[in-house]
């Protein structure tokens, strides 16, 4: 086990790769057990959810080269290998395994997906998907049994507006017999990306990114080549990042649109936010307060909620942040509370009284988002501040030391001891 160190108060500057996106990736990997011959991936993201998805491929018998941010997925030997433990609880988007093991076998066993504990996180629009299309989906001893004669297209309002219910359903969709049609989907960049791939595969989807999404089911699907977007959440915190502590910075291969609630925002706040083609120019300035809800694409992603919040006890005056989301996704306060933030919890918002300078402490990340807010509020604070929990920042955040050192930022890892491993494992 590892932590993280940060020596805050550097001004930083200079230019960050953002990398590929790991909403996509994550789908994207187990899109490719649907084709029947190899697909590769380029531009992936150096973190731990891509490997623990190249390696549930392989457990049902596929073969995955990857070299360098480039992964291709033999499909062939693949078959309907039951997935019930292990890997799977280590991320949340093994519930694609559900979508296209359904889609390419017809019946699957997967055990419950893990990911961030961000409150309760039902999957219940993926079943009620998966049985439109004809399954018979039942939840044994913690694993979901599928299984289904054929898949036959179907009509599906999906009830809440779901990433992974909105992509399951399109897997599983893509080879069952007829049209599918899925309304009030979700319209993230990432499924327009998923999309994109298994258009390349030969499949006949029409209107993702927007709320209804056509899909005719097609006999069977050829690998291809496909180079993932940018990670618009990754883009997000470095912007956030250089906004709290950059005298000048350069987000490098990001689209502007997909964190354009982001950018308003910053200028909301005073920071200097230019767009280029695939760049954004970032300068700090005065900050004023500002309150910001967590909405579906285009609105303000809740994944950036966490490390937005750390960046507003900069901010002088009072901001609110709400997430609409997740009612619970805020575990990363209590953390920054240690490091001085004046911040209240009540229901859905965070009410954060700005102006604090804060203070290097020890703290853990509860979750992915929660540790990138922890990254921003130790860059920010005076002193050391170490960080437990690494190992959900590296599902999500691939090379973080080398591209904050890159900008001037002084971080590093160093192994837990004995007592530190001990007094986690008993907190
Ligand atoms: C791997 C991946 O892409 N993760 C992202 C995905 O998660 P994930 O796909 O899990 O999130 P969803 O879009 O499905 O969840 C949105 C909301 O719908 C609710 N819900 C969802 C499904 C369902 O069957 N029933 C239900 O009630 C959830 O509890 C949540 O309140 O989108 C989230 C919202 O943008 C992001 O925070 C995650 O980073
Ligand atoms: C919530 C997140 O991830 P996951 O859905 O994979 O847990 C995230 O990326 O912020």
């Amino acid at each position: 086990m590892e932590k993280l160190l940060i020596e805050g108060g550097r001004p930083l500057e200079g230019t960050v790769q953002i990398s590929g996106a790991k909403n996509s990736a994550v789908a994207l990997i187990p899109a490719a057990i649907l084709a029947d011959s190899p697909v590769t991936i380029d531009n992936l993201p150096d973190i731990s959810d891509v490997e623990t998805l190249a390696q549930l491929l392989e457990e049902i018998g596929g073969r995955t080269e990857l070299n360098g941010d480039t992964l291709v997925v033999h499909p062939e030997g693949m078959f309907a290998m039951p997935l019930p433990n292990g890997r799977v609880k280590k991320l949340r988007a093994s519930y694609y395994m559900m979508g296209a093991m359904l889609g390419k076998f017809k019946k699957a066993v997967i055990g419950l997906p893990g990911g961030c504990n961000l409150g309760p996180r039902p999957i219940d629009q993926h079943v009620k998907g998966f049985e439109a299309l004809g399954a018979t989906v039942t939840n044994e001893q913690g694993a979901i049994y599928l299984q289904a004669d054929e898949l036959i297209g179907a009509r599906i309002y999906l009830d809440v507006v779901s990433v992974g219910a909105t992509i399951n359903i399109m897997l599983a969709a893509v080879l069952a017999k007829g049209r599918t049609v899925i309304e009030n989907a979700a319209k993230e960049p990432e499924i327009i990306d998923v999309a994109t791939l298994l258009s390349n595969m030969g499949a006949r989807i029409k209107g993702a990114g927007t709320n209804v999404i056509r899909i005719d089911g097609v006999e069977s699907l050829h690998g291809c080549r496909h180079s993932i977007i940018p990670d618009r959440i990754e883009a997000g915190t470095f912007m956030i990042i250089a906004s709290a502590v950059g005298n000048s910075v350069l987000i490098d291969n990001v689209i502007p649109d997909h964190v354009e609630s982001l950018s308003a925002k910053l200028r909301e706040m005073g920071v200097t936010v230019e767009e280029a083609d695939d760049q954004i120019y970032i300068r700090g300035g005065e900050l004023r307060s500002v309150d910001v809800k967590t909405l579906v694409y285009p609105g303000f992603p809740t994944d950036l909620q966490q490390p937005f919040t750390s960046f507003l006890t900069k901010a002088d005056g009072s901001s609110m942040v709400t997430d609409t989301i997740y009612n619970a996704r805020f575990k990363h306060i209590d953390e920054l509370r240690r490091m001085g933030a004046n911040i209240k919890v009540e229901g859905r918002s965070a009410l954060i009284n700005g102006g604090t300078r804060l203070q290097g402490a020890k703290v853990k990340a509860s979750d992915l988002r929660a540790g990138a807010a922890l990254v921003v509020a130790g860059l920010m604070a005076d002193g050391v501040t170490e960080i437990t929990g690494v190992e959900h920042i590296d599902r999500g955040y691939g090379q973080l030391e080398e591209k904050l050192i890159g900008l001037g930022a002084m971080i590093w890892r160093e192994k837990l001891s004995e007592k530190e491993v001990a007094e986690l494992e008993n907190a």
